[in-house]
């Protein structure tokens, strides 16, 4: 059994003592997904595991700032925890330049500093001395009343909300670059995505989408990942009559009403999409007005200050970014495309297709993952 400290995410520790409890109840469904927990204490700002298994799985349980596997000791005066750490840490610091690192946590007749420098004597003889500005080796100790938890490394979480915490979304996704790093962002902020894609580009296409979602189902804990195929050729039929300059904006707001529906019937409060401003003539502010006039749900787009590299470098960090860049170019619904669409014209136009959006949604594919 390994004890593993946990540091959650500040934003989740400055709540409420009852909400509190609600986010760290999700943080430890969430990580229980990855690791096996045995028992579990929240204590001052940590959460204390027993527990078993990986902990590098860690690195994807979004609301976790820092975690590590720990010593626990109980101590009576600074110098008994400075013979303790001595104890454990003098291998780890021979020959190396070192710095002690404490956090102390509760009333005390003593400062973090005066434990550092305690234990920093202690380990002194065995090391090549102290650095504080560019050790080889950190000591770490973190002290909860009369207890002290000893520890080398310490690893950054990703933080945010637990997954499943804030509410479901329904996520616009085609599966190119920007709609997987959007749906993360979501999760990171807590959310639960639900995969809506409009089927254009056929079988490999939702390959890919599966492969993406997958990826993804690795960052959700225990929430699974729900991906809905909406046949896209045959909504793509009834476009065939519109005129070609808004062609793409009425694509875009039947995505839009799919969500919305998607929404209502799955207990979804908003709309998430990849877009970024200006970044294709269909993202333009005047089209992204028209594209959205009249849904009920917000709709959230969490890229839609950055720009292609931002949104690449964070695709490549959650491993989304290979199969992305797989994903065929698909059945163009137009390619002119005015950047500045009639909302009167188009509001007109789409009275006149006559799509049944509730049948065409109950009637798409549901994959879960
Ligand atoms: N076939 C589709 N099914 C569902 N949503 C889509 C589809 N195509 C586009 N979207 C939504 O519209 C957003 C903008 O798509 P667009 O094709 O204009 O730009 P993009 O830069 O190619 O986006 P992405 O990289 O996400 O494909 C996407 O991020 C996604 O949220």
């Amino acid at each position: 059994m390994t004890l593993v400290l946990i540091r959650p995410a500040g934003e989740l520790m400055i709540k409420s003592s009852y909400v509190r409890k609600y986010f760290l109840r999700k943080l430890i469904a969430n990580v229980s997904s990855v690791i096996t927990v045995k028992s579990w204490k929240a204590d001052q700002g940590y959460v204390i595991i027993e527990g078993e298994g990986d902990i590098n799985k860690l690195s994807h349980v979004f609301g976790i700032s820092y975690y590590y596997t720990a010593d626990e000791v109980n101590f009576s005066s600074t110098q008994e925890l400075a013979v303790m750490a001595r104890e454990k840490f003098k291998e780890i610091v021979k020959g190396k330049k070192f710095a002690v690192r404490v956090r102390r946590n509760g009333k005390h007749n003593f400062t973090s500093l005066d434990v550092a420098r305690e234990v920093g004597k202690e380990l002194l003889p065995f090391s090549s001395g102290v650095d504080l500005d560019n050790p080889e080796v950190v000591v770490r100790i973190d002290i909860l009343q009369n207890k002290a938890y000893l520890y080398s490394e310490e690893r950054e979480g990703p933080r945010g909300f637990p997954v499943g915490s804030t509410g479901k979304t329904i996520v616009l996704f085609s599966g190119g670059i920007d709609s997987p790093v959007a749906t993360w962002m979501m999760m990171k902020r807590g959310a639960r995505p639900l995969l809506l894609n409009v089927m254009l580009g056929g079988d490999i296409q939702k390959k890919i989408i599966i492969e993406e979602a997958k990826v993804l189902r690795e960052w959700s804990g225990v929430e699974k990942i729900k991906v809905y195929f909406v046949d896209g050729i045959k909504l793509s039929t009834y476009l065939a009559n519109v005129n070609k300059f808004i062609r793409v904006i009425m694509l875009k707001r039947l995505m839009y009403k799919l969500a919305d529906e998607l929404g209502k019937k799955s207990g979804a409060y908003s709309i998430t999409t990849g877009e970024s401003l200006s970044q294709v003539s269909s993202q333009t502010m005047k089209n992204l007005f028209v594209s959205e006039f009249g849904i009920s749900r917000p709709v959230f787009r969490p890229l839609i200050g950055m720009d292609k590299e931002e949104i690449v470098e964070i695709a490549r960090k959650i491993g989304t970014f290979e199969l992305s860049s797989k994903m065929p170019e698909y059945c163009i619904i137009s390619s002119k495309n005015t950047v500045r669409a009639r909302l009167g014209e188009v509001l007109e136009d789409e009275n006149k297709l006559n799509i049944d959006i509730k049948e065409l949604l109950s009637q798409a594919e549901v994959v879960e993952i």
